[in-house]
């Protein structure tokens, strides 16, 4: 079986400028290589369900957003470092405290 380095070839400084910096921004308005970006593979065994996969994940992020307001437990800035596995867990756990936002408390209390 052959096993594909996704992590490298998202971190290749020979492929993306400054890779280790969070820039969604570097996506905007240009068609990136297939074979640069590759979170659900590519080619015949690539993922059959990306396409579900990126609307449920951009609407389950924006629907968080949308009703809740967020903060951090404390003061300190969120820990992004990465732990170790196949699906790239965070080291430390995400703690945050959430309130439903004033104009969705009704439609929150009816379900
Ligand atoms: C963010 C969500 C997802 C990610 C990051 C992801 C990623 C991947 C990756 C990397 C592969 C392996 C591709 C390869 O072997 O080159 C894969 C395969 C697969 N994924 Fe996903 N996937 C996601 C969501 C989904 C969803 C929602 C479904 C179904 C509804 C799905 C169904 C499958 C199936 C059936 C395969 C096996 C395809 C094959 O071996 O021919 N995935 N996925």
């Amino acid at each position: 079986m052959l096993m594909v380095n996704a992590w490298a070839v998202h971190r290749d400084p020979k492929v993306w400028d400054d890779p280790n910096t969070f820039k969604p921004e570097r996506f905007l308005g240009q068609d990136i290589d297939a074979y640069k970006l590759i979170p659900f593979g590519v080619g015949r065994r690539a993922c059959p369900g990306s396409g579900l996969a990126k609307r449920v994940v951009g609407l389950a992020l924006a629907s968080l957003i949308q009703c809740f307001e967020w903060e951090r437990v404390g003061e300190d800035v969120v820990d992004m470092t990465e732990g170790t596995g196949i699906t790239m867990p965070k080291a430390e756990n995400l703690e945050a405290m959430c309130k439903a936002r004033e104009s969705m408390v009704n439609v929150l209390s009816e379900f």
